[in-house]
């Protein structure tokens, strides 16, 4: 009966149109050869590549690992653990300093030891990270062939194009009067963006992640630009919203540019109107980083339409990290009641309240809210420590021994995750997973976690010269929230955290996969005139190079 079932089943499937067993059979044999042929070429692909892998990796590389499917389980991997891949790949491979990941093309040697981590920083003449900024100025930012030959002429001197322009802009970035007005251009405007909220006299609702990338974009490109500020056109700043959300992609250069067509017109309309923010001069009455940035590009014989297109990348360092550092700076402070409450008493110590021609006037020493608010500066760190994803790159000129151990290949590429050394148990403790606000407040003779595993602005001669400008922009800004208002969820009910799986790994900060709605509700004596000073001269050390 049985055979009856299973010999009817097997000719209605194979020979539907009549035909007996003898048809079946030789449709089988037809299929089962293809088939046969099929996973026979596979094998023979699968360990073809696998001897491949093996025979072209030195022993003295660091381990290989993630070869299950050669050269493919790697991609696999970071498509599935996304963010934690190399958290997960840390913790797979625990007792690995350093391992390597082949992908088609390049090899990745990626780094777990915090003590490896200073050894590569410190060849920055062998493991470059020029070639990764001459190839976003290339894929993301559309440069023309000229500009790309006077970048790459030189990618390892100090007189190279790019170790030279972090020189020539570094001096008006780091602590003295042209770092203080930077930051105090921006808190005008972000002061007198508060002020009219005040003025409205009710609360105001609004969506957190877009209201702070606004007042951010502003008060930044305002500060930097000057006056003729590109960003104050609106349709400017639409364009930026279309084509920062596809740098990631752009980087990637797999997908052709007509798939990104509204991106790619986003992007020249800004590299015109900085093209014309350039040839009208319009820099001299800008910052003097602005200044400077704009002398090296014109002293190294930069077209004028690149330096157009290169101010777009100039745009992206500037606010593509500050704008979601703010966010959950605000959103780590307002969403814990004893933590707002601690830095709220704190910066209230910066403030001192004078009368001037019978107005109250409210001065905010920038100074103290930088050296003087534990809370508040350990809040802010922690968001680096939890939120901070950056992966600092370097790609090898030239064969390397590392540490006199690891052969690192010419043409690979050093990795080195701020996760991985961010959730690491062993340096910061059992509760790594947890935000912990008051983390980084020291009691006297405590010992600091290894300084060298915070990397929330990468390290070595590549740390972001950026740090100061955005670290009190955001510190100032989060004092005038506390001073001035209460922010709480619109809806009067709990802070909700927004996951943030979407966030584009060209951003070394986690950016919300959606927005919350809040209110901002004015204190008493939020009314009263505010400003900032910036007597007395230093900023916050947070980074083991500053320390
Ligand atoms: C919270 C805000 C910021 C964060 C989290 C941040 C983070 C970083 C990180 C992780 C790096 C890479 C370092 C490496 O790979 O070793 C970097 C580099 C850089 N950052 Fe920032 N940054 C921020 C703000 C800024 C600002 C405001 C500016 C501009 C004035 C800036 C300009 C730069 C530049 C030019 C580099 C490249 C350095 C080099 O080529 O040597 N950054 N930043």
């Amino acid at each position: 009966m049985l055979y009856t079932v299973v010999y009817t089943s097997i000719v209605e499937r194979h020979a539907p149109d009549g035909g007996g067993l003898d048809i079946v059979l030789t449709k089988l044999a037809t299929t089962h050869s293809t088939l046969a042929t099929a996973i026979g070429s596979l094998a023979a692909t699968y360990i073809f590549l696998y001897a491949f892998l093996r025979l072209t990796q030195d022993e003295k590389e660091p381990p290989l690992v993630s070869t299950a499917v050669p050269f493919l389980s790697p991609l696999i991997g970071m498509v599935k653990w996304s963010m934690g891949f190399y958290t997960h790949m840390r913790d797979k491979y625990r007792d690995l300093p350093i391992y390597t990941l082949r992908l088609p093309g390049i090899r990745l040697y990626i780094v777990n030891s915090t003590n490896l981590i200073p050894v590569v920083q410190r060849q920055w003449r062998t493991l470059l990270f020029p070639p990764v900024s001459a190839r976003a100025s290339e894929v993301a930012m559309g440069g023309s062939k000229e500009a790309l030959d006077i970048i790459r002429d030189d990618l390892v001197t100090d007189n190279g194009f790019m170790h030279a322009f972090i020189k020539a802009t570094q001096p008006a970035l780091s602590s003295g009067p042209a770092l203080d007005e930077l930051n105090g251009n921006a808190l005008k405007v972000i002061t007198s963006s508060l002020d009219e909220i005040v003025a409205q006299g009710r609360p105001k609702t609004a969506s957190m992640f877009d209201w702070i990338r606004h007042e951010f974009l502003m008060a930044t490109t305002d500060s930097v630009y000057g006056p003729h500020n590109p960003l104050r056109n609106p349709d400017n700043e639409a364009a930026w919203h279309r084509y920062h959300p596809t740098i990631m992609f752009l980087m990637l250069n797999v997908l052709p540019l007509w798939a990104f067509r509204s991106a790619i017109k986003a992007r020249d309309q800004l590299a015109k109107a900085f093209r014309d923010y350039h040839i009208n001069g319009h820099y001299a009455q800008g910052s003097i980083y602005i200044q400077r940035w704009t002398e090296h590009f014109v002293s190294r014989g930069i077209p004028t339409d690149d330096i157009g297109r290169f101010h777009n990348g100039g745009m992206f360092a500037l606010v593509a990290n500050t704008i979601p550092t703010a966010f959950w700076m605000v959103y780590r402070v307002f969403s814990d009641p004893s933590v707002t409450e601690d830095c709220r008493n704190e910066v209230l110590k910066a403030v001192t309240v004078k009368e001037e021609d019978g107005v109250q006037v409210c001065t905010v020493r920038a100074r103290t809210i930088k050296d003087s608010c534990p809370t508040l500066i350990s809040t802010f760190q922690e968001v680096f420590r939890v939120h901070g994803m950056a992966n600092s790159v370097r790609l090898a000129n030239e064969d390397h021994l590392l540490d006199g151990k690891y052969l690192i290949k010419k043409g690979g590429m050093v990795m080195m995750p701020a996760r991985v050394q961010h959730l690491s148990k062993d340096i910061w403790g059992e509760d790594v997973e947890v935000f912990n606000a008051r983390r980084f407040i020291r009691k006297p003779g405590e010992p600091r976690p290894n300084p060298v595993a915070f990397r929330g602005f990468g390290g070595g001669t590549t740390l972001c010269p950026g740090r100061h400008f955005a670290t009190t922009e955001i510190l100032l800004f989060t004092a005038m929230l506390l001073l001035r208002f209460d922010v709480l969820p619109a809806d009067g009910g709990e802070w909700v955290m927004p996951t943030t799986e979407k966030s584009s790994q060209a951003e070394a900060m986690e950016q919300p996969d959606h927005d919350i709605e809040i209110e901002l509700r004015p204190l008493e004596g939020a009314d009263r005139k505010w400003r900032v000073s910036f007597d007395g001269t230093g900023e916050a050390a947070l980074v083991a190079e500053d320390l």
